[in-house]
């Protein structure tokens, strides 16, 4: 179990000023995500999920409440939140490994040091082999490997992540799904995972927050009380993984 990356959100209302007036978006949300822990975030379109995922990153300032990691107050963004888009935000003009090497070297690590850890995380999502590519010779897969790979190597205690497979092919999906526990596994990071499909949050999981419709309220939330390694189709199509899912589609058109 980690002892780092616990997050702890309390009474959380996050808005945004339109015309002088503040429109809440998540009203009094309050969660935890313990250290190590892998949980996914689903709701209706325009519910707050990437409002609350980049207020965790410390982009967002609540109107009321708090977010705390390891119960020190998030104000702003740190190598400690590490973030993952659904859009690619690899460096164009560096490599596979100088965008990897990018944070640690920010952080004042040593061109040698920071290329030990650039390699390790590279092949930790199987870039080995592509130090040298540009993003623009990468698959979108691949670039969004190097951007898990860039996440990494900063370290972090969390590692946040808004849609990260959403515009990839079901088969590509499926392999960056089984590489992502795989390091998760190997990490200890605390995932949270925003996603629109609900068998990849079931599939990942160790709990599905439900965000609602109006206030973003995470009313319903779900143990995946499955063990790893999951066998995808076996778990989706079990007993079990049928009445989560109902019960996921369920809280979702409430
Ligand atoms: N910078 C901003 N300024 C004003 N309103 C914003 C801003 N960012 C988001 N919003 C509004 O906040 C609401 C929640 O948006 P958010 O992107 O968090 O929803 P979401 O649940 O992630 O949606 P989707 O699933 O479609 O990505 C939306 O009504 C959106 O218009």
């Amino acid at each position: 179990m980690s002892s780092v990356g616990h997050i702890e959100i309390q009474g959380l209302t996050l808005g945004f000023k339109n015309f002088g007036m503040v429109n809440a978006i998540v009203e009094n949300i309050s969660l935890s995500f313990s250290a190590g822990s892998f949980t996914s975030i689903i709701g209706p379109s325009g519910c707050g999920k990437s409002t609350l995922i980049n207020a965790i990153g410390g982009h967002y300032k609540p109107i009321t409440g708090h977010i705390l990691l390891d119960g020190c107050e998030i104000k702003q963004p740190t190598a400690d939140l590490g973030i993952v888009f659904q859009q690619h935000t690899l460096f164009p003009w560096k490599t596979v490994i100088e965008n990897v090497r990018f944070g640690p070297i920010q952080r004042g690590i040593g061109k040698n040091d920071a290329n030990e850890i650039a390699s390790k995380y590279i092949e930790m999502v199987g870039l080995s082999g592509y130090e040298d590519y540009y993003p623009k010779m990468l698959s979108g897969g691949m670039q969004h490997r190097a951007e898990i790979a860039r996440s990494l190597a900063n370290k972090p205690a969390v590692l946040l992540m808004d849609e990260p497979f959403g515009a990839l092919d079901a088969q590509m999906r499926t392999t960056l799904q089984d590489s992502l526990i795989k390091i998760w596994d190997e990490t200890n990071v605390t995932i949270i995972f925003v996603t629109h499909d609900v068998e990849e949050a079931i599939y990942l999981s160790q709990k599905v927050v439900v965000m609602s419709r109006n206030g973003g309220k995470t009313n319903n939330i779900f143990d995946i009380n499955e063990p790893f390694p999951r066998n995808k189709g076996e778990f989706l199509f079990s007993n079990n993984g049928r009445i989560l899912k109902e019960k996921c589609m369920d809280a979702l058109a409430i």
